[in-house]
């Protein structure tokens, strides 16, 4: 795999039409596929659960799925994307009341399992559980919505968690959502992500393979 992971979020892509966009995407050079899951209460807006992610296996998507739960509480609904296919499951400090044992109960229904941190919530959840931890995302939205802009004091979150991971010594994945495009993926970059969310940028446009093969190329000046 790249070192870089280009994750587009599936929420932007067509609905109508879902498994032949995400075969689009990947053979346009995607990584990983990122599944936005919302409840319409942790956050305001509804969208897919399991039989969707089953759905796309069975179309024949071979590529990790990156789940992004958005729903509380999580626990009652990880086994069953465990068992529709997901590889990596993420999800917010806030909707679970013990986030050691939702990240145990990831692992044990064989994912990888990652913490998200909204704008506004603080990194002290990583605390104790940094040896639990397959990915750290970190939101540069608040959650709900595909289309939002960028908010610039994830650039510092960053660079904060990037140093937690390395001062760690684990191996964590650091991927960035919202309102990521070609014109400040180097600057996520820099700031220490390895793994980018990108919804609207690419779905929006015509030519999947130039936006990524865009980004790429910023992601090559990166510093
Ligand atoms: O989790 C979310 C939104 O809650 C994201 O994954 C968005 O879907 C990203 O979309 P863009 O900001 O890239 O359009
Ligand atoms: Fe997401």
């Amino acid at each position: 795999m790249n070192e870089n992971w280009i994750a587009p979020s599936i929420l932007s892509a067509n609905f109508a039409k879902l498994g032949e966009d995400v075969d689009n995407v990947l053979k346009a050079g995607a990584d990983i596929v990122h599944f936005d899951v919302m409840d319409n209460h942790f956050v305001p807006n509804l969208t897919i659960g399991p039989l969707v992610c089953e759905a796309l296996r069975k179309h024949g998507v071979t590529a990790p799925i990156d789940v992004h739960l958005m729903v509380e509480p999580v626990d009652r609904i990880i086994p069953d994307f465990a068992k529709a296919g997901a590889s990596i499951i993420t999800f917010h400090p806030e909707a679970s009341v013990h986030i050691d044992r939702t990240l145990q109960l990831i692992k044990d229904c064989g994912c990888k399992a990652g913490l998200v941190f909204n704008p506004g919530t603080p990194l002290h959840h990583l605390d104790y559980v940094m040896d639990k931890l397959d990915m750290i995302l970190l939101m540069s939205v608040n959650p709900g919505f595909g289309g939002q802009s960028f908010i610039p004091s994830a650039l510092d979150k960053l660079r904060q968690v990037r140093k937690r991971i390395d001062d760690s010594g684990f191996d964590i994945r650091l991927e960035i959502d919202g309102g990521v495009k070609t014109d400040n993926i180097r600057a996520i970059k820099e700031a220490g992500a390895d793994t980018f969310v990108a919804g609207s940028a690419i779905f929006s446009q015509p030519d999947y393979k130039k936006v990524i093969d865009d980004m790429r190329a910023e992601l090559a000046k990166a510093g």
